[in-house]
């Protein structure tokens, strides 16, 4: 994406184009009652065939370009972006936007299955190896149907989701596209096809435009979704996801931060609902993270929170083309200076080893008297060991030792807890901590029913204390899902089914029991 110049630019809202049912967007957005609860297109509608509310529906957001001005040498520059035009609390949904495009896993399945006449070389253990093929399938899959767009975009009756995506293009593939036409993808309205508009894309700038704008499963990678489809008779029984790869374009306009402030899910409007264009289609639904000040840019994390420091910069640098400076980044960087966790984290790890690492990385923090922002922020990059520690804990048999040490691994799981709440709350990754530390505290409390009854009082608080943390970090992320605690508990049913059984985030992929 290009970032040509310095400086910052509100772009004025121009009157959507006119479109019939969904083009709503822009010319209503001052007055669009806040969306809290989005459970119907996760759930279906409560009546089966209207939605309650207009989609895409546009919060509390706006579209900046900082391309084009020059105000500040030194500013850092994003490109384009979204900022919150008023204060907004966590939970508050900032917009629902549809896929112009996307992979249905049932056909990329199709395809996937054709290509190995379903016979795979795997054993029951290690990762299948499919994940490479199973992305290239998925990459290609999309790249035939934005070509197919391309071709159509000149007939008679070129429809909604033909102009949404033409205008898309337009934004994502020439250096200079005029700043007003980003109120296009603002209302997720199009351009008229007779813009000047460069659709003779090459497969390479396809590629490209994917590769920084798609958006892929949430909870997996693709790696475990091919273990999945390889050692299960080739079945896509129940899949946790509707497709594997979409384009959202309003979505496209959000940067990265490593500490971020919003968090997204995907839903599918059900087939049932009577509104034609919009039945069956995908949609991401954003949420804030966080509070957030009224003019604060929208930002979320490209990469999983769990990735170091080093390894975050190498990837930003290399697929997207940019320094990381984030708050995040510069806490971290000055932390660092010259010392190795990176070192100490990177050790050869077997379980009986973990309780030592973890011990001397906290001691390490103190002792170099890092300070308690940095310490969350480098805590979560090194959450795979502590996720590591907590898995082990879980899975060694159950004994009649004293419950001390499960005490220890919840106070450490609790700092673990709020490291994730300061720097990426309600990710699927704090999501997959929650879970696992109400594991830890059931588990607990069954041993102390059998060992120590005089302690259950203790334990239970703790169970109801983990169980409360993750209402909480599930309501912020899919919203106050209406007042139905029913819905709230689905929700969370869901999330852990697909950490638990579908092999979701990938670093506790083989355990996680
Ligand atoms: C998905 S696009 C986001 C929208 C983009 N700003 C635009 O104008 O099209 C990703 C691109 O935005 C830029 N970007 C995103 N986050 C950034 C950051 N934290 N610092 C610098 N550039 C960033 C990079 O050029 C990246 O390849």
């Amino acid at each position: 994406m290009p970032n040509k110049k310095k400086g910052k630019k509100k772009l004025s809202t121009k009157a959507a184009v006119a479109m019939p049912e969904i083009s709503v967007a822009a010319s209503k957005r001052e007055e669009t009652k806040q969306l809290d609860d989005v459970s119907c297109l996760l759930f279906g509608p409560s009546d089966g065939d209207t939605l309650p509310f207009d989609l895409p529906y546009i919060g509390p957001i706006e579209l900046v370009d900082q391309r084009y001005s020059g105000e500040n040498e030194n500013q850092v520059v994003h490109g384009r972006g979204l900022i919150v035009t008023r204060d907004v609390l966590p939970g508050e949904c900032l917009f629902v936007t549809l896929a112009i495009v996307s992979t249905p896993v049932d056909e990329v399945h199709r395809r996937f299955v054709e290509l190995h006449n379903g016979e795979y070389s795997v054993n029951d253990t290690s990762s299948s190896g499919y994940g490479r093929e199973l992305e290239d399938i998925t990459e290609s899959f999309l790249v035939e149907q934005i070509q197919t767009f391309c071709k159509e975009r000149d007939t008679e009756d070129v429809d909604f989701m033909q102009r949404t995506f033409d205008s898309f293009v337009s934004q994502m593939s020439s250096e200079d596209v005029p700043s007003a036409e980003l109120d296009v993808i603002l209302a997720d309205v199009s351009l008229h096809s007779d813009k000047n508009v460069n659709m003779e894309l090459e497969e390479e700038t396809i590629v490209n435009i994917i590769r920084r704008n798609a958006f892929g499963p949430d909870y997996h990678n693709y790696d475990t979704i091919a273990d999945y489809w390889t050692k299960n008779a080739d079945t896509i029984q129940e899949p946790a996801y509707n497709r594997l790869l979409g384009v959202y374009p309003l979505a496209a306009m959000i940067n990265h931060s490593c500490s971020p402030n919003a968090i997204r899910i995907f839903g599918t409007i059900p087939a049932s609902i009577k509104t034609k264009p919009l039945q069956g289609r995908e949609v991401m639904i954003v949420h804030a993270s966080v509070p957030m000040k009224k003019g604060t840019e929208v930002m979320w994390s490209y990469l999983p929170p769990t990735t170091p420091f080093n390894a975050r910069h190498e990837m930003l640098e290399s697929k997207y083309g940019f320094s990381c400076q984030c708050n995040r980044c510069v806490c971290e960087k000055k932390a660092m200076d010259g010392r190795e966790f990176d070192q100490i984290a990177k050790q050869n790890i077997d379980d009986s080893s973990l309780p030592k690492i973890i011990q001397i990385l906290e001691a390490a923090f103190i002792s170099n008297s890092i300070s308690s922002e940095a310490q969350r922020y480098l805590r979560v990059g090194y959450a795979s060991i502590y996720m590591q520690y907590f898995n082990a804990a879980l899975a060694s048999p159950n004994s009649t030792e004293s419950n001390d040490v499960l005490s220890n691994l919840l106070k450490l799981a609790m700092q673990l807890h709020f490291s994730f709440v300061s720097c990426n709350n309600a990710s699927t990754e704090h999501l997959s901590i929650l879970h696992l530390c109400y594991e830890l505290a059931s588990s607990m409390h069954t041993r102390a029913m059998t060992f120590f009854p005089d302690t259950t009082n203790t334990t239970m608080s703790q169970v109801r204390f983990w169980t409360e943390q993750l209402k909480k970090a599930h309501m912020i992320r899919f919203g106050s899902l209406g007042e139905n605690l029913e819905t709230v508990r689905n929700v969370m049913k869901h999330s852990r089914a697909v950490l638990r059984n579908r092999g979701g985030w990938y670093a506790v992929k083989d355990k996680f029991i």
